[in-house]
Formats: C-alpha cells, sequence, structure tokens
C-alpha cells in the first residue's frame, strides 16, 4: 500500500521528507510554550546554556507522542474492560483469535506481519463492536499502549473500499505528527492491501485546487481538514464510512480543535460509524465525547493504579543544592545503585546537577523540555539501553514513562505546584509502581529545613512513612537494601 500526500512522485517524495522529518527527530516543541532554547551539557562536561527557572510543562501532545516512539510493546492490564451498550439486549460479542473476525485475508497477513498474535484486552471487545453490521458508533477509553489505535486502523482498512477512489474513512489527530504516526500504522497493517492508500491533510501538504483526491483513507488534523472540506471542498463529507477522533484528551486540550472537530461531525452522514478514543477520561472528555458521538457504545479498561506500598521511602535535610549533591554523593558510594532517576524542579538545577554529575566521572544524561521529542525518545532509549546509569530529568519525564527497571528514584526537589504546596500527584507518578508487577524500591527526598512540612503533608496524603535518612552515617547508608 502506498501513502501519498499528492499524488506522483512529488507527492511520495513529500511523504517520505515528512516521515524522515520526523524519524530525525526535529521537532520545535519548545516553542510552542514560549520555552526559550538552552543547550545540552557537552560529553566533557562543559555547558553552555542560558540558565533559566523556567519548569517544565508538561505538553499532552509532545508526551503521547513520546509514548508512541519509545513504546515497545503492548501495555497490558489487569482489570477487566467494562462496556456500556447502547442497547443492553443485544449479545455481547467478544475474541480471542483474529480469525474469529473474519477480516480479508490480505488484512489479516498485515496484522500477523506486525507481530500481533491475539486481540489486546481491549480490541477482544471493541474489535466485534467496530466491525458489526450495521456499524456501530464506539467511544473507547484505555491507558496509552493498550491497542486502541491498532483497533481502529483495522476497522478503518476492513471498511473501505479499494475500487472506489475517494476518501471514505477520515481520522482527526491533534497533531502533524500524531497524524502521521497512524498513518503509519495504516500503510504496516495495509502493507498486503495493495489499493488502499493514505493521505495526510495536514499542515504543509499543499494540494493544487481542482485536485481529485483519490486516496481513501485521510488522516489530518482538525484545521487542515475543516479547511480541506468546507474551504477548497476536495473532501466530501457525506461520503465518509468512517470518521475516527483519536487522542481526543489531548485534541480537547488544543483551542479550537473540539469546535472544529464537530464542525466536520455534524457534516457526516447519519450512516457514518463514529469512533473516539481517549487515553484519559476525565469529564471534560466525556462531555467533548457525547456531545460528537451519537448513540455511543463505550468501552473502559482501567489504568493499574500506582502504589508506594513497594517503595521505601527517605529524606534526607539539606542546606542548599550543593548539599544535596554532597548527600547524594554519600547515598551513591554507600549504596550499589543500578540505574537511577533524579528528578529536579526546574531545568537550571537539572542543568547544574548534571554538569557536578558528569565533572564527577559518572555517566549521566539529561532529559528536559527544551529537546525535541525525537531527542527525548533517544535519550530515553539509551538509558533503557544502560549506556547511562542516570537520568537526570525534570518533571517532563514523570509521567508516562517506564520506569520498571529503574530501583531508584530521588527527588533532588520536591514536586510542588504554582501555590507551593506538594503537588501529589507528581509524587506518586514519580516514584509509585503499579501493584501487579511487585517491583520494590528506594526514594530518595533531598529537601532544605523549610520544605519540611512539604514532606510532612506528603507523607500524611499518602499515609506512608518517610524516613530521615542522616547523609554522613555511612553505616546506615550501606545498611539499606532494596
Ligand atoms: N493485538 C496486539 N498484539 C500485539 N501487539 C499489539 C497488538 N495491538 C497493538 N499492539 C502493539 O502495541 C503497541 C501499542 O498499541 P497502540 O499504539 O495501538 O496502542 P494505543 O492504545 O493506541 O496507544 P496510544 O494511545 O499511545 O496511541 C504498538 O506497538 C502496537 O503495534
Amino acid at each position: 500500500m502506498a501513502s501519498l500526500l499528492w499524488g506522483g512522485d512529488a507527492g511520495a517524495a513529500e511523504s517520505e521528507r515528512l516521515n524522515g522529518h520526523l524519524s530525525n527527530l526535529i521537532y520545535p516543541w519548545k516553542n510552542l510554550r514560549g520555552i526559550r532554547s538552552t543547550a545540552v551539557p557537552n560529553v566533557d562536561g562543559s555547558v553552555n546554556y542560558t540558565e533559566d527557572d523556567e519548569e517544565d510543562v508538561v505538553d499532552l501532545a509532545a508526551n503521547s507522542l513520546l509514548n508512541k516512539l519509545i513504546r515497545q510493546s503492548l501495555v497490558e492490564s489487569s482489570h477487566l474492560v467494562e462496556v456500556l451498550q447502547k442497547d443492553p439486549s443485544s449479545p455481547l460479542y467478544s475474541v480471542k483469535t483474529f480469525e474469529e473476525l473474519r477480516l480479508k485475508e490480505e488484512l489479516l497477513k498485515g496484522i500477523y506481519a506486525m507481530g500481533f498474535n491475539r486481540p489486546s484486552k481491549i480490541q477482544e471487545m471493541a474489535l466485534p463492536m467496530m466491525l458489526a453490521h450495521p456499524p456501530q458508533n464506539l467511544i473507547a477509553q484505555s491507558q496509552s499502549g493498550t491497542g486502541k489505535t491498532a483497533a481502529f486502523v483495522l476497522a478503518m482498512l476492513s471498511r473501505v473500499n479499494a475500487l472506489e477512489l475517494f476518501p471514505q474513512c477520515l481520522c482527526l489527530a491533534p497533531t502533524y505528527e500524531l497524524a502521521l504516526q497512524t498513518g503509519r500504522v495504516v500503510e504496516r497493517m495495509g502493507k498486503f492491501c495493495v489499493d488502499v492508500q493514505v493521505m495526510y491533510a495536514i499542515r504543509g501538504n499543499q494540494i493544487p485546487r481542482g485536485t481529485d483526491i483519490t486516496k481513501q483513507i485521510v488522516i489530518g488534523t482538525p484545521g487542515t481538514v475543516l479547511d480541506w472540506c468546507f474551504k477548497r471542498r476536495l473532501i466530501d463529507l457525506t461520503k465518509i464510512r468512517v470518521f475516527v477522533l483519536d487522542e481526543a484528551d489531548v485534541m480537547i486540550d488544543t483551542q479550537g480543535f473540539s469546535d472544529q472537530s464537530i464542525r466536520i461531525q455534524r457534516a457526516l452522514p447519519s450512516e457514518c460509524q463514529m469512533l473516539l478514543f481517549s487515553a484519559t477520561f476525565e469529564d471534560s472528555v466525556w462531555q467533548f465525547a457525547e456531545r460528537i458521538i451519537p448513540d455511543p457504545n463505550v468501552i473502559k479498561l482501567r489504568k493499574e493504579e500506582l502504589t508506594l506500598n513497594n517503595i521505601r521511602q527517605y529524606y534526607v535535610l539539606c542546606r542548599d543544592r550543593k548539599d544535596k549533591y554532597q548527600a547524594l554523593c554519600n547515598i551513591y558510594g554507600g549504596i550499589t545503585i543500578g540505574q537511577a532517576i533524579i528528578f529536579c524542579q526546574t531545568r537550571r538545577n537539572a542543568k547544574w546537577l548534571t554538569v557536578e554529575m558528569m565533572q564527577d566521572g559518572h555517566q549521566v544524561s539529561l532529559l528536559s523540555g527544551e529537546l525535541t521529542v525525537d531527542q527525548r525518545a533517544s535519550i530515553i532509549q539509551r538509558f533503557r539501553d544502560g549506556k547511562e546509569k542516570v537520568l537526570i530529568t525534570t518533571n517532563v519525564c514523570a509521567r508516562g514513562i517506564d520506569v520498571k527497571q529503574v530501583t531508584i528514584v530521588v527527588n533532588f526537589d520536591l514536586p510542588v505546584n504554582q501555590a507551593e504546596e506538594p503537588d501529589y500527584e507528581t509524587y506518586l507518578h514519580r516514584i509509585g509502581r503499579t501493584g501487579r508487577f511487585g517491583k520494590k524500591g528506594l526514594a530518595f527526598n533531598m529537601i532544605e529545613l523549610d520544605k519540611l512540612p512539604l514532606l510532612k503533608k506528603i507523607q500524611d496524603h499518602f499515609n506512608s512513612s518517610i524516613k530521615q535518612l542522616d547523609p554522613e552515617d555511612m553505616d546506615e547508608i550501606e545498611k539499606i537494601e532494596y
């Protein structure tokens, strides 16, 4: 199957250029929220940076892309899938194999070529609903990595008619890069569906006026899709059979996207199948989902809860950051550390610490918000491969990054919110583990005396004990095991 931005070799070349763009990880996320660009420490420990005390803003779209780039396999869950049917009296089907879905031969081949043996938990329930006749609408929510994209790509590919040369499936994504990622899944899964083609309705894809779009699947961002449908009349929405709204939680976070998506949805024919996916399900997502998906079935897979139960937590009282660093060195000298993640509240502290540690000969890498998503992905990959033993980071890494292999987490600064109150959720995300893995861990909090009340609040909030550690008492440090 081919993917074209617009027909002919020129289109293919352009597609390649955009895809290449993505793999070279050169995305200007840093500019999205007005964050200044600063340099990363050099290998020799020297550093050229503009010092800033900025905290990294968590960018949902960037995080989502990062998750996709670093994901290595399906995220399993021990929870049951919850299903809410539009018509509770109709039978509920679930499948344990892809064969049961009676897919086209070439599609089944594509699925197996991707290495999928059986449907994921959410796919077991979602696929029969999505492929049912007559088509059913669906709202599905499950954590990132549980197989949602693969599910709706399968639905789109199974519903297109390759012989009809006009857009039949329309998928909205919150960013250009996320649209390209979904397109890649369509290309891989549809590898043997030779006559099915994808087109990207994204900024920068200039289509001459009067062009007849012959590709069956269009993936794009709401603004450009709106433009192509209403202003330029390149897409006839009345012919769309499957409408997918992906990453709804990220979508509603971007101003204007909800309204644009709703405008597009309103112009679709009533028999068009409408599907909405989201990794999280706050009330705002739910309200949006209900506005845009009529008569939906709903599927939810709850996320594994994080717990502090298996984590031994310590705190060390320090005078200033130099003192914190000294305490860190003592801990480092006293216990055998495999790999550790150290969290700092500001980029400035993270950079300072990186330089100090490098100068002391540690293998350290720095992950912070000024890096492009691709650079972040490659730093995380290197860390996972054990190329660096310590990852120093800001809040940009607190969530969504799988730190299973890391047994030591250091809060070089306690996470606080803008009101200077403890940020409990971030604390939990930094050091918590899913109880299911039952893995043990150690957490060290470096705090100045005036931050002690914050620590106390964290302790009370989680009803867990955080023990004081004397950084000078090497005997005590050496007794710590994990
Ligand atoms: N049935 C399956 N068997 C094995 N691997 C699968 C299966 N379904 C999906 N995967 C793989 O698991 C990973 C996560 O799947 P997918 O991207 O579809 O999840 P997602 O829920 O859409 O995540 P996100 O919300 O981040 O997009 C991908 O690498 C995908 O190729």
